[in-house]
């Protein structure tokens, strides 16, 4: 008989557990939707009985499938499951490892380490593979299918199962991936000492050498359980070298970011977050967003961007940033158009980070210092503007020293700002006789970068184009 122990459940009788049984704990999700952790202990005395039972069973279900009559009537993949139940748990003591999408209030890192890894295993080894390609990829990639095994090998161990699954809600619809690793009991002091390690090097080896930048939002996550960003590659050509930008102003802006990239140790030693805040103002079109792409670019940080007005309750902010990777810039964009008072008025909750007294931007700078200096390491935010008067009257404390390390101001297009769109453009540098004439319209005009950019795109012909931009600053 097969005595299953749960933790949360156990008979009066139960004896506790023995250092054997402990050793052969495996974490199993439940059917369905509920995937909550349930330790199965398997008994050795009264394994064998059960597994006669089971072979039975396999055999009754062997005679079934090679019975071309009733085929039909029994649905393959129930066969599927009872084969793999009882290959994974009773041919040989086996102990499998679960790697689920999501991990106590935040992502669970190893599932996509365990992806990653598998990624540059599966050619070899797999029958049936995904393959996906983006514009500017040049060769495919390959990702694991689900159902699909991998069996690794390490350091002359042989066996080790990979596999991923995925689970279907009630309503037939995927609801959620997880991959498991499936070992003989013997190997599981080498394989959660040194085999995981080395998995993790691997795939850390491998993101740095694919290393793509992510652009994350929160659109498509709903629907998603496990998940609280989905993301798509960030494919921004903007570079700090084609910004449109003051000279100086750009070259303060690196050296910044490069010493706050090489200060962990000043952070750990003062007992500050290792994190930077930015405040880019600014009219629509002088670059806020081309700067924040700019910097991910140069410091090869994921992008992060968060609409705050869609979230409702503390514990879904702190779920929200608890969630965000290392070495990332999150971008909370046009901060005076969040309305973010008007939330306590939706709904009535303790939970609500919005009520009365009202939500202040700084106090939301204290809340994401406390997150952050918990478990986040090499964070930037950004918050952007349009109109930094407003934000003084909505939250005064945030402008104070020390709120926000950095202000960027954006301004209207300036005769540098004009010679690097050009060479952007039209690959002119500094070379035309129409430039004089544009410097001296420029001088009492305010364009944006964005409206001048517009205009240079009409031709590629220098002269067309800039007799372009000359007659929209005459009639501006
Ligand atoms: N400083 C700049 N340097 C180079 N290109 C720029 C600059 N500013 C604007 N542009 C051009 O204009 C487009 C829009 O600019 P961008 O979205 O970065 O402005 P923004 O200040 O973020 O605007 P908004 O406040 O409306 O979001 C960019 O895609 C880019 O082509």
């Amino acid at each position: 008989m097969l005595r299953v122990q749960d933790e949360h459940c156990r008979t009066p009788e139960a004896q506790p557990l023995t250092e054997e049984e402990i050793s052969m704990m495996v974490l199993k999700p439940r059917s369905g939707y509920d995937l909550e952790e349930e330790r199965l202990t398997l008994n050795f005395q009264t394994m064998l009985t059960f597994m006669e039972m089971l072979t039975s069973l396999i055999t009754a279900a062997g005679v079934i499938v090679l019975c071309p009559l009733v085929k039909g009537l029994v649905p393959c993949s129930f066969l599927n499951n009872l084969f793999s139940i009882y290959e994974e748990y009773f041919c040989t003591p086996k102990i499998t490892l679960f790697f689920r999408t999501d991990c106590g209030l935040s992502d669970n890192q190893m599932y996509d380490v365990a992806s990653t890894y598998l990624r540059a295993k599966i050619v070899d080894s797999s029958k049936c593979l995904n393959v996906g390609k983006t514009v500017r990829q040049e060769r495919p990639t390959f990702d694991i299918v689900p159902g699909a095994e991998v069996i690794d090998s390490f350091q002359g161990i042989k066996g080790l199962k990979w596999k991923l699954h995925a689970e279907k809600g009630f309503d037939g619809r995927e609801c959620r991936r997880y991959f498991t690793l499936s070992f003989d009991k013997k190997l599981k002091e080498v394989v959660l000492e040194s085999y995981l390690a080395e998995v993790i090097s691997r795939s850390k080896a491998i993101q740095e050498a694919e290393r793509v930048l992510k652009l994350y939002s929160r659109d498509f996550v709903y629907g998603t359980p496990g998940r609280e960003w989905s993301s798509i590659v960030l494919e921004h050509p903007t570079t700090f070298e084609k910004l449109a930008m003051d000279p100086e102003q750009k070259r303060m802006l690196k050296v910044d970011l490069d010493k706050f990239i090489s200060r962990k140790e000043w952070y750990k030693k003062v007992g500050k977050a290792w994190k930077r805040g930015y405040l880019l103002y600014g009219p629509p079109g002088t670059g806020k967003s081309s700067l924040i792409a700019a910097m991910a670019n140069y410091l090869k940080f994921d992008v992060y961007d968060l609409d705050l007005t869609s979230i409702r309750s503390d514990s879904a902010l702190r779920r929200i940033f608890l969630s965000t990777s290392n070495r990332s810039i999150m971008v909370i964009e046009d901060i005076d158009c969040a309305k973010l008072e008007d939330r306590d008025k939706e709904e009535a909750s303790d939970q609500l980070i919005l009520k009365k007294p009202k939500f202040t931007l700084s106090g939301l700078l204290n809340f994401i210092d406390g997150v952050w200096s918990s478990c986040g390491e090499e964070r930037i935010i950004v918050f952007t503007t349009n109109h930094k008067e407003k934000l003084e009257k909505l939250d005064p404390a945030l402008l104070r020293p020390g709120r926000m390390d950095v202000h960027v101001h954006m301004s209207y297009l300036t005769m540098d700002g004009f010679k690097q769109l050009v060479s952007n453009y039209l690959g002119i540098n500094g070379d035309h006789q129409l430039l004089e004439v544009i410097e001296a319209l420029l001088k009492n005009k305010q364009v944006t970068p964005a409206e001048i950019a517009e205009e240079l795109l009409k031709s590629e012909d220098p002269n067309i184009a800039l007799r372009g931009v000359v007659e929209f600053l005459e009639q501006k």
